[in-house]
């Protein structure tokens, strides 16, 4: 099939999924049991991958029905599918060899096979070289031999793995010839295909309840002595042969590219969430009204408040920034995967620490973003109804999933720093590091002016990497290494966001001067944009004066010129957040559908609550009366 971008994707394929015959039809959750919740989003699920089966999507489409645009419809309260989707399938294909890919994508592809990514385990997430689960190659059966050694080594997290998945790819310690080689993909068969019961030697069940996404169907797996066949392990990239012999991988870090591509992937993802949470607050702030009536005799709409301005405009910028540099980071992956394939991996370190940034910044600002949009909303931001404490119980899952932020974070400035010291490879043309060996870009800060915002972003980047290099250098000559590093971790932090901070900013520059279709989008884009840096510079001012360059009076006037353009921006604040396009039913919310029909809404959704069924429930007799009360 011919691969489309995403935004043709939406119209073609959004429609399918709304007008599905299975999945048209929505039911309220809130007041099922947890079982039924599962039962209904798994039958969901299930349908979406039919779907995306018969209409043989490739990857930018199932990107597309996989969003949480979509998929907030399709399984509300979690896709007990979605780890299959973009974890499992896409390690057999990009970790499993020509042979394996087709001894096993037939039944994938068919729904015979279901799996899961099961990596993580209880004492170990962010330590994958310390997990403890192994793999140990017997060459005279020839098969591995998979052991849970205690009960911390279980395999805790996995999506699906609770009771949906068959299959797993389960990343162990191989050992061969009766050394360690490190951590390694295994794809093991965990339930009967039949009777879905578990295998010989398989514990297996769900983890219980979350703070959200409750049906994502998480769950624990153990192993006994468990033998899996050599053909098992995923082959691609590393080899264990007949014999016992084994065979590197080209890149030590090979077998974590699933993980770089989910990092990717929820980024892009993540943003989704917030354009929803966006919409939902800025139609609400135009419905709400509340304080003493003006001179028209109305009480006015509360996005006339500054504060409320303040709360709300900044986010709706965020969107179209952030989405622009996640999607750009999701096409350089696309790039980085095919040259790794061809057994090029020189852009793999640069695209690890790209992504490790851009997920963290993204899921961080995007989660503390919801949360300001909720409170946007006051009380009623609060109800379940709303769909706002659902975002952000989906955004900051995303902060700890696929790699904890902090441990993300270091992993930037562990490259940043190399860069800086000139430990690393050169970048390569066109690589997002080059100003660190660059002087520092020294365009006089001016308000109003982005390119000078943007210079100043940059300096803070610059800054904040080389300060920390340095102080890193010198403890590292009065101290050991781990040490050092621990005595630098905050400042690491700092600079790794400030890096992508610039990367963000950067791309979003290019995006405004290559649009050339029309001025009053170009303007649009250039009025969004100065919203983006002024709010960036307000919330951290400290570093502009520090590194930027700016002066106390500059942020003085950077305070003014944000309020001004919030101001600005406000009267786009609808058309702006319409042109997400989101109808209805994608947004679920009772306070941000388009007609503004809130109160209305609120009644409706009250007069689904069980207690309201009878006058008096008969808990009321049963509990109340019954006691001393
Ligand atoms: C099909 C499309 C649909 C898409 C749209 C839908 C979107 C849906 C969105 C959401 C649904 C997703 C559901 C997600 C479910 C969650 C799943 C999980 O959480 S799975 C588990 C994830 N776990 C982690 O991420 C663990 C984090 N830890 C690590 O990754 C590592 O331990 C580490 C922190 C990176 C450290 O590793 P290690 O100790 O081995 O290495 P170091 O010594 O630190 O570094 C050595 C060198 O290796 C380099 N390195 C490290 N990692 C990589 C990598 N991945 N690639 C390349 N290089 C790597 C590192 O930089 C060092 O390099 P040098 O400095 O030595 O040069
Ligand atoms: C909803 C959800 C779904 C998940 N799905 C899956 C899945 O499908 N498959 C799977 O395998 N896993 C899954 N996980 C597990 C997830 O990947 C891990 O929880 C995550 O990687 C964080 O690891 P951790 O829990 O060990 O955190 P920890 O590392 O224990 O983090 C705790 C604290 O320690 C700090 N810390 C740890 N190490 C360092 C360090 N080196 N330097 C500085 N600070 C440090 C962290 O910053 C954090 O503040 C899922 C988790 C969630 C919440």
């Amino acid at each position: 099939m011919v691969s489309r971008n995403r935004s043709q994707v939406k119209d073609h394929l959004g429609s399918k999924v709304l007008n599905h015959p299975e999945l048209r039809n929505t039911k309220a959750t809130e007041y099922m049991s947890h079982e039924e919740k599962y039962r209904y989003n798994l039958s969901r699920a299930t349908a979406m991958l039919k779907l995306i089966d018969e209409e043989g999507m490739d990857v930018n489409e199932i990107s597309k029905v996989m969003s949480h645009t979509v998929s907030g419809f399709t399984t509300p309260d979690g896709n007990p599918l979605a780890v299959h989707q973009v974890m499992f399938v896409p390690t057999l294909m990009n970790q499993a060899d020509d042979d394996q890919v087709s001894r096993w994508l037939g039944d994938v592809f068919n729904g015979t096979i279901v799996g899961t990514y099961a990596q993580t385990e209880l004492s170990h997430g962010t330590f994958v070289r310390g997990l403890r689960t192994t793999a140990t190659y017997d060459p005279a059966s020839r098969t591995f031999d998979l052991h849970t050694p205690d009960v911390s080594a279980a395999k805790w997290w996995p999506g699906g793995l609770g009771t949906t998945a068959n299959h797993a790819v389960v990343m162990a310690q191989l050992y061969t010839d009766g050394q360690p080689r490190g951590i390694h993909p295994f794809m093991v068969a965990i339930r009967d295909r039949e009777t879905h019961r578990p295998l010989p030697g398989i514990t297996v069940g769900e983890i219980g309840p979350k703070l959200g996404q409750n049906t994502l169907n998480n769950g624990y797996l153990l192993f006994d002595h468990v033998k899996v066949p050599r053909e098992n392990m995923l082959m691609r990239n590393a080899r264990v042969n007949e014999d016992g012999s084994y065979t590197k991988p080209s890149h030590q870090k090979a077998s974590y590219g699933t993980m770089v591509f989910t990092r990717v992937a929820i980024a892009l993802d993540t943003v989704d969430a917030l354009q929803i949470a966006a919409t939902i607050a800025a139609r609400y702030s135009i419905v709400r009204r509340q304080g003493e009536p003006r001179d028209d005799g109305q009480e006015p709409q509360i996005i006339d408040y500054q504060t409320q301005q303040l709360k709300v405009l900044p986010h709706i910028a965020a969107c179209y920034v952030l989405r622009a540099s996640t999607a750009r980071l999701w096409e350089h992956h696309t790039h980085v995967t095919s040259e790794v394939r061809g057994g090029d991996t020189a852009l793999l370190p640069e695209l690890h620490a790209t992504a490790c940034c851009l997920k963290a910044l993204v899921t961080q600002d995007c989660s503390e973003a919801i949360e300001a949009l909720r409170l946007s909303c006051g009380g009623h931001g609060y109800m379940t109804a709303s769909r706002l404490p659902a975002l952000y119980a989906y955004a900051t899952a995303g902060a700890t999933y696929e790699g904890e932020n902090t441990v993300l974070l270091l992993q930037t400035a562990r490259y940043l720093v190399k860069q800086a010291g000139g430990s690393h490879a050169p970048p390569a043309a066109g690589s997002a590091v080059t100003y660190l060996s660059r002087p520092a870009d020294d365009t006089p800060f001016a308000v109003g002016s982005p390119a000078a915002y943007v210079a100043a972003v940059g300096r803070v980047a610059r800054g904040r990497v080389t300060e920390v290099a340095a102080a890193l250098q010198a403890d590292r000559q009065t101290m050991p290494e781990a040490d050092a590093w621990n005595q630098s971790l905050v400042q690491l932090v700092a600079a790794a966001l400030a890096h992508g901070r610039y990367f963000v900013v950067r791309e979003f520059a290019e995006v405004v001067s290559q649009q050339s279709s029309s001025r009053a989008i170009q303007q649009m884009l250039q009025l969004l944009f100065s919203v983006y840096l002024a709010h960036a510079v307000s919330r951290a001012e400290g570093d502009f004066i520090t590194y930027g360059g700016l002066t106390p009076s500059d942020i003085r006037l950077n305070r003014r010129h944000l309020l001004r353009l919030l101001a600005e921006l406000r009267p786009h604040m609808i058309p702006l957040t319409d042109a997400f396009d989101l109808p209805d039913r994608l947004i679920n919310s009772t306070l941000g559908a388009w007609d503004g029909d809130v109160y209305r809404r609120m009644f409706e959704q009250a007069s689904h609550s069980p207690l309201n069924t009878d006058e008096v429930p008969a808990s009321f007799h049963q509990a109340m009366l019954r006691s001393k009360l």
